[in-house]
């Protein structure tokens, strides 16, 4: 990247700073993105790249400094305890190779990754007091959800009372089925109401209702992933967090595969790759996490993302075929 003065970057900053929160407003909440989430996701990198190099330019409307959802004024909020961040995206086999140098240099050695699909859904928090279903939230800016527990009532895999009296919190993807997409979308044609522009913005138009009989009215789904607080469950890694989640009753995605260092994501990415276009949901790349949680708590957060895992995103759908074309040199 040739230097930049001061005053180059502050021009750019100008421009790329309305453009990425406009998009991010359609994107949060009209339900109806403007670009492709690889454009925006790439214009969002360079922002972060110019705003590192003079952080003096930063400015509180940046996009970097807001993360996850604009929450719509009408839903009651709620506050989460253990902030759900989002994760940091790579785009290459050299950045994977980069992550995971970081990880080997921070921790001394290889370390096994959970290697699991990433849902193209919403993030979803769910509480649950001595194994009742008490709260349904979503992400929102991270700190602030929106309270959705009416709505998530509705949804068909989600168990609201536990098989054991459990007080915990855990945390999924809520998404929509290609299958479900579309006969939402005929149903809305034929009564001249405006089509969802996918899956992933017609979960999030069909969670974020008022009206849980609207829900109700949309199947919606659910993968979930993360047991929040798991002290007393005797977890010790990503791994078995995802088998006490489907003994417990959760609907878990059943792809996760545990690998040591790299070896066997390159076939992962490469497999689910070809398989995106046949699976019924949704999928906008591969997550890596540190599978050890003893590690990941060592690793710990950064203010927006967690440094123990990352998301490989695949590139958009009818780029499909250059998932294959990446030449990997692991
Ligand atoms: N879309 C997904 O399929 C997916 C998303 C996340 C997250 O957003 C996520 C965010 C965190 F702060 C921590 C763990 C996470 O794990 C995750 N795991 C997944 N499989």
């Amino acid at each position: 990247m040739a230097d930049l003065t001061k005053e180059q970057v502050s021009q750019e900053l100008e421009k790329i700073r309305p453009q990425l929160n406009k998009w991010r407003e359609d994107y949060y909440t009209k339900d109806a993105p403007a670009v492709e989430d690889n454009v925006y996701d790439k214009l969002y990198n360079r922002l972060l790249e110019l705003e590192q190099m003079y952080p003096e330019l930063v400015t509180p409307d940046s996009p970097s400094q807001q993360v996850g959802d604009v929450t719509l004024p009408d839903f009651n909020k709620v506050t989460h305890d253990i902030p759900m961040l989002s994760m940091g995206d790579v785009f290459s086999e050299a950045e994977l190779a980069e992550f995971n140098d970081r990880i080997e240099k921070n921790v001394g050695h290889e370390v096994d990754y959970n290697v699991e699909l990433k849902i193209d859904g919403l993030s979803l928090s769910l509480i649950y007091e001595n194994g009742i279903l008490v709260q349904g939230s979503t992400r929102g800016n991270g700190t602030i959800g929106e309270n959705v527990t009416e709505n998530v009532k509705t949804i068909a895999d989600v168990p609201q009372k536990l098989s054991r009296p459990l007080s915990f919190e855990v945390r999924g993807e809520c998404f929509m089925s290609k299958k479900e997409f579309l006969r939402l979308n005929q149903a809305r044609e034929k009564d001249g109401h405006q089509v969802f522009a996918n899956p992933r913005n017609a979960a999030a138009g069909s969670l974020r209702q008022l009206d849980p009989k609207i829900t109700a009215s949309r199947k919606l789904a659910t993968f979930m992933y993360t047991i929040v607080t798991f002290d007393d469950l005797n977890v010790p890694t990503q791994h078995d967090a995802l088998e006490t989640l489907k003994e417990l009753g959760f609907n878990v995605n059943p792809t996760a595969k545990v690998t040591t260092g790299l070896k066997g994501v390159k076939d992962y990415i490469e497999h689910f790759g070809e398989l995106r276009d046949s699976l019924d949901y949704g999928i906008d790349g591969v997550v890596l996490k540190v599978n050890d949680l003893g590690l990941q708590r060592d690793l710990g957060n950064t203010v927006k993302v967690p440094r123990w895992e990352i998301a490989y995103k695949f590139p958009p759908e009818q780029a499909q075929s250059k998932v294959l074309d990446i030449t990997w040199t692991i």
